[in-house]
């Protein structure tokens, strides 16, 4: 499958204006959130599952107790494309802020 090209640092950056929630540099884009409980995380990965299924992209996970760590790279663009934007809107509608 074709997939966008890399974005450049300035371009990531310009991006993160537009999402607060995200920090991230040319390695990829990252979001902690607490969730109420760890059932609640749970849930929420498998919301993320969906999405990320449906795009066919995906994003690196990591929960501890309650708290949920995401990642968000195009592995093989080797950076961040567009997709890893997208996937970080619709994943930022699915989790409280
Ligand atoms: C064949 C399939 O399209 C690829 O392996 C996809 C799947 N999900 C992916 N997810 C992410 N984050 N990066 C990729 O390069 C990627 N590649």
């Amino acid at each position: 499958m074709t997939r966008p090209p890399r974005l450049s640092p300035d371009e990531i950056a310009a991006a993160l204006h537009g999402l607060p929630r995200w920090s991230g540099d040319g390695d990829g884009l990252r979001r902690t959130v607490a969730l109420p409980s760890f059932r609640d995380a749970v849930a929420a990965i498998v919301a993320i599952a969906d999405v990320a299924e449906e795009m066919d992209h995906h994003p690196d996970v990591d929960l501890r107790w309650r708290t949920l760590h995401l990642g968000l790279v195009t592995h093989s663009a080797g950076g961040v494309t567009d997709l890893d934007l997208e996937l970080a809107r619709r994943i930022d509608a699915l989790l409280p802020d």
